[in-house]
């Protein structure tokens, strides 16, 4: 479906599986607009000129205080997010990482945006999940075991 939903344009998002064990985080987003507070990864939009890589290392630290390391490619999602109050489309960028000091604990450092940071096990979600997270989780998707891809054979950045 095509549709130019007021002249919006699609925005790109760059969303992170931290792997922590056999344990990725996730937040509950606080939501604006009186909705479902999903539980989401970590992440943001892509910034002019930033690369995959960057744009995780930067919105994980922003939202977590959290350093990653060993960030890899794994899958990509085209949606567009109708129900908002503000019509969206988004491609988002799903990259793993991994915690550059196991021994770091997440702080909830955009208290406004989000509930707080916990390690939950894929095989035992919280729901209500994200749309697209849900959509992949329904596929049998499994960030630990999903294919890696180096962002830079991916990507050659500039
Ligand atoms: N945070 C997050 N965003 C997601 C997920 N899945 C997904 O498609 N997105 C898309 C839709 C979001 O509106 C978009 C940007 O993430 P965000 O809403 O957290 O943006 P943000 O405020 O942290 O970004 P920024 O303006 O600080 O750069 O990424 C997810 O699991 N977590
Ligand atoms: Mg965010």
């Amino acid at each position: 479906m095509a549709t130019t939903a007021g002249g919006a344009t699609p925005r790109v998002a760059v969303v992170v599986f931290v792997a922590n064990g056999q344990t990725i985080l996730l937040g509950r987003r606080r939501s604006s607009s009186g909705g479902c507070s999903p539980f989401a990864l970590p992440g943001g939009h892509l910034e002019f000129g930033e690369s995959f890589e960057e744009c995780a290392m930067r919105e994980v630290k922003e939202e977590t205080g959290l350093d990653i390391e060993k960030t890899e490619y794994i899958t990509v999602t085209n949606n567009l997010f109708l129900d908002k109050p503000k019509p969206s489309h988004y491609v988002t960028i799903f990259v793993r990482a991994v915690l550059a000091d196991e021994q770091q604990e997440p702080q909830n450092l955009e208290p406004e945006k989000c509930e707080g940071w916990e390690w939950h096990s894929w095989d035992d979600l919280p729901r209500p999940l994200y749309g697209n997270l849900e959509k992949l989780a329904k596929t049998g998707f499994n960030p630990f075991t999903a294919h890696g891809m180096s962002i830079g054979e991916l990507l050659q950045f500039p």
